[in-house]
């Protein structure tokens, strides 16, 4: 049985979900609440968008944002496909208005912070009026300078007074502005963090033929960059609109208030240049993000193959995966090279025209100087509030598409967040767990995979397994032994026929209840890059609440507590990705001392193939008989061992059992199927060896 897919080690709690999420369908079959408490500990902090000087904001927000796609998780967007959500974020980022709904939602979110969020709000107004009443103040300052001529003691006294106060105001302002930024974060750390645990909740939910169809890259993207995308649009962006639009206006005032003349000349200049540089900056934008998508391929392609060496390394392929690698690389220069030619046309024409702007203010300002209209601290006051409406505008500009951008993201996160679970994970029978025999029942089943329905595997399937049995599974390559399993976890639904518990169909028992009497030990077991001791006691049904000597306890049984106590750091040693740490058969050891630790009532096995060597072999057949004990036992058989101290042989063959009853009589049955398919497996050589011994 194929159970395992891909590990990852990383304690970032993006990597850690993407781990669990490699791994569904282990948490299907041991599924826990813990795991929501799991990530909110492990809930990421997020660095704020900074706002940037006048000339490089709309380049340097556009940049911002396009990283917030880690660069795995967009890496994993763009080569997964992930067609949907990039033209959902196009679609949200040409549209030009937003649905009512995504509006009311996106508040929602922001609600449970209100209060926060409206403080944070009070100490933005405070800090941007300090912000926009310095330049006037500062005028003063220097007309003070200025203007009390040979009155040293007046000037002296004056200027302290007016330097004292402003002191104090930019005081003020400095610790308005500092709340200000750490009341936003909190928000937009505690507006993430929810999202991400419903996101999180809501994808554990789902059956597991959603995660057939979805790539795990694309709801990892999801769950890391559009929930950080969302929660910036609530506050940073929402807080540094808000304030460029508040100094954007007062600074026009301010201008106006200073000099009108002077304010209705440089408003003429302003707007052309404005436009043009807004104009620029989304072209720029189009090509960075071009940029980030070729960057993201080359680093899916360099998470793959990293996350994979030992594949790469026993193929020989370093070299041209080097190849590859630097192909997109070139790939990324090459769009790296346009966009370096964009931006140093941006930079020059920005720079250029904002000095032209000052250059203008000054020559027009000089003149007015010059006929008495104006005096020097008014002409720096100008030029000082001058400054600041260009940095709000350019502010503006970025803050529309971030918003947009929001309002694109949160839409791929309702889709997700309002799908419901072809069957609810908690809903159902609860039978009185001690009175549970353990019989199976497949009647009549027939299925295809909802990826393939065009495939059928089985088609009116039908065995019994005695409660308290041993059924061995055999059949060829893909006849559908791991997919018998499945439905018997329920991983998936029969499309028709029924499966039976005790004679209670397990549609109608909670699925909950059911996997918590169900134990799988596959092939390849499925280890988390945890310690021993924690991936043991992953098997009960409160990991907290077991003892360490249940855990020594299960591990000795399953033959695992001599070589674990053997490494330097006995059950704390932490099994590494893929829990690489150990050989196979320690591997195997491992998950059946984990599955002793659930102590369920029935068994589905995957049995271990001749990958493990002699001495491996017979110990994990040792703990494999231990966990058999008892129980209801489905084994998906490679052994002839086993298979001979099965109860029953079900032969699986087009798409239905062909042949079922005690391996002796099916054995004797010359021209039977079971014995074909011995002769053709070696089996029989292999009890021939056993004879010679
Ligand atoms: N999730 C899936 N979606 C679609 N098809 C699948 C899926 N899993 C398995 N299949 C297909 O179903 C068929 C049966 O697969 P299954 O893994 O049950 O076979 P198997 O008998 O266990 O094979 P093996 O002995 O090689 O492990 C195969 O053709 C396989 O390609």
């Amino acid at each position: 049985m194929r159970l395992l897919i891909r590990m990852s080690t990383f304690t970032h709690p993006v990597c850690w979900s993407k781990l669990r999420l490699t791994q569904t369908r282990t948490l299907w079959l041991d599924h826990r609440p813990s795991l929501s408490a799991s990530l909110r500990r492990r809930t990421l902090s997020i660095s704020p968008g900074l706002p940037g000087p006048l000339v490089s904001v709309l380049t340097r927000r556009s940049t911002i944002s396009l990283h917030t796609h880690t660069p795995v998780a967009s890496a994993a967007s763009t080569a997964a496909g992930s067609v949907k959500s990039q033209e959902d974020s196009d679609r949200a980022l040409t549209r030009s208005s937003v649905p009512v709904e995504d509006v009311r939602r996106i508040t929602s979110l922001a609600r449970p912070e209100r209060w926060r969020l409206a403080a944070a709000m009070g100490f933005l107004t405070v800090s941007s009026a300090v912000t926009m009443s310095a330049p006037f103040f500062l005028g003063r300052v220097i007309d003070t300078i200025y203007t009390s001529g040979a009155d040293t003691e007046t000037m002296t006294s004056s200027l302290t007074s007016l330097c004292l106060m402003l002191t104090g105001v930019f005081l003020c302002g400095g610790a308005a502005n500092a709340a200000r930024v750490y009341l936003m974060q909190i928000s937009g750390q505690q507006i993430v963090r929810n999202l991400r645990t419903s996101v999180f909740s809501s994808i554990l939910q789902q059956e597991v033929a959603f995660f057939d169809k979805n790539r795990t890259g694309e709801l990892i993207n999801r769950l890391s960059a559009d929930t950080a995308v969302v929660g910036r649009s609530i506050t940073d962006n929402l807080s540094d609109g808000l304030r460029a639009v508040a100094q954007a206006a007062a600074g026009v005032s301010m201008m106006f208030y200073v000099s009108p003349s002077l304010a209705s000349f440089v408003l003429m200049i302003v707007p052309p240049m404005a436009g043009l540089a807004v104009v620029y900056g989304r072209y720029l934008r189009s090509i960075s993000k071009c940029t980030q998508e070729a960057l993201a391929q080359a680093t899916q392609l360099a998470e793959e193959r990293i996350s994979n060496m030992r594949t790469v390394r026993a193929f020989g392929k370093e070299l041209s995966e080097v190849e590859a690698y630097t192909q997109k690389a070139d790939d990324v220069l090459h769009l790296a090279r346009k966009e370096a030619v964009m931006r140093a046309g941006f930079f020059g024409i920005t720079g250029l025209s904002g000095n032209i702007m000052i250059l203008s203010v000054l020559y027009k300002g000089g003149l007015l100087m010059a006929s008495q209209h104006m005096t020097v601290g008014e002409l720096s006051s100008f030029l000082m509030y001058t400054f600041w409406v260009g940095i709000s505008i350019a502010g503006l500009s970025s803050f529309y598409s971030e918003l947009m951008k929001g309002f694109g993201a949160g839409a791929r996160l309702w889709e997700l967040l309002d799908r419901k679970p072809e069957f609810p994970l908690n809903e159902g029978l609860v039978l009185p767990s001690d009175q549970l025999k353990g019989q199976l029942e497949f009647c009549n089943v027939s299925f295809a995979y909802p990826t393939r329905i065009e495939a059928p595997i089985f088609q009116d399937l039908s065995v019994t397994v005695p409660a308290g049995s041993i059924m061995a599974v055999v059949g060829s390559s893909g006849s559908g032994k791991s997919t018998l399993v499945s439905l018997l976890l329920r991983l998936y639904d029969p499309d028709a026929g029924i499966i039976t518990i005790d004679g209670h169909n397990i549609r109608d028992l909670n699925p909950y209840w059911l996997r918590s009497h169900i134990g799988t030990v596959s092939q390849e077991p499925v280890l988390f890059s945890c310690s021993v001791r924690e991936n043991i006691a992953y098997g009960a049904v409160d990991p907290s609440a077991v003892t360490t000597e249940e855990v020594y306890q299960a591990a000795r049984v399953a033959n695992a507590y001599d070589f674990v106590q053997a490494f330097p750091k006995g059950f704390d040693t932490v099994v590494g990705e893929k829990g690489v740490l150990l050989s196979g058969g320690q591997k195997q050891r491992i998950a059946i001392a984990r599955a002793l630790l659930k102590n369920p009532k029935i068994l589905l096995l995957d049995e271990a193939t001749s990958a493990l060597d002699a001495e491996n072999e017979f110990l994990v057949q040792e703990a494999l008989e231990r966990l058999m004990e008892g129980r209801t036992v489905v084994i998906i058989a490679h052994r002839l061992s086993t298979i001979k101290n099965a109860d029953a042989v079900a032969v699986i063959d087009q798409r239905c059992v062909a042949e079922c009853g005690h391996p002796t009589e099916l054995l004797a049955n010359r021209q039977g199927l079971f014995r074909k398919l011995m002769e053709k497996q070696a089996f029989l050589q292999e009890e021939q060896q056993q004879v010679l011994q």
